[in-house]
């Protein structure tokens, strides 16, 4: 079996003074893809954040590539983190915030004409993030996540107000990503989603 590309073990997580993840273990191999499910505030969330190093453990032990998290330039080479929504930039229209991307990864994944179709944003490209809608705002997220190369993707509730044909093509996108080597660890409330990838509790109870 191949190395594992996330280890964790005996992972205890508090938020607030209360144990949020208690003693969870999990081990991911390179091109799986693994999902997250359970209901609200069970820890999802906070397992992707810690995965991403942005969460600090209260124990237990977390190794991503072989190595804790650490938030420096070669750790989020390699991984491609999408949590909460992206903050945009004033003045930058959508085109261009993946102009940008792929300005900063000149090994991008995509070209920015393919991710504007991929993503059904073409006739939207010149238009600012937030007069998008909600559902355009999130595929243009996922655009600016799947174009850059990475080795991992910890997606947080990647079908976020997309709507069902698109949720679809997500699951193909992310096949694909799986397919070229990637390894996906994504939460999700989407059980079509889910289906792709083996499933995973952070409360510990069958999923
Ligand atoms: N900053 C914080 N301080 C204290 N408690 C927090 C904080 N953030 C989250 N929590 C609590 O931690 C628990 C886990 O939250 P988390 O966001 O990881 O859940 P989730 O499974 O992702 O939920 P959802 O399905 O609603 O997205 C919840 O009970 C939440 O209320």
């Amino acid at each position: 079996m191949d190395e594992p590309i996330i280890s964790v073990e005996n992972l205890t997580v508090e938020l607030g003074g209360n144990p949020v993840l208690r003693e969870l273990t999990l081990t991911v191999s390179p091109g799986e893809i693994v999902a997250v499910v359970g209901p609200n505030g069970s820890g999802k969330s906070t397992l992707l954040r810690t995965l991403a190093g942005l969460q600090p453990a209260s124990g237990g032990e977390v190794r991503v590539f072989g190595a804790p998290p650490a938030d420096d330039a070669a750790f989020w080479r390699g991984v491609a983190h999408l949590g909460d929504e992206p903050a945009w930039y004033p003045g930058l229209t959508a085109g261009e915030h993946l102009e940008l991307m792929a300005a900063v990864h000149p090994r991008a994944r995509m070209d920015v004409g393919t991710a504007l179709e991929v993503f059904a944003l073409v006739e939207r490209a010149d238009a600012a993030p937030l007069n998008l809608s909600t559902g355009q705002r999130q595929r243009l997220a996922l655009a600016a996540t799947l174009l850059r190369p990475s080795r991992v993707l910890l997606l947080d509730e990647p079908e976020r107000g997309l709507d069902l044909g698109f949720r679809l093509r997500l699951a193909e996108l992310l096949a694909a990503y799986r397919d070229e080597g990637g390894t996906v660890v994504m939460a999700t409330h989407d059980s079509g989603l889910a289906a792709h990838g083996r499933l995973i509790s952070p409360v510990g109870m069958a999923a």
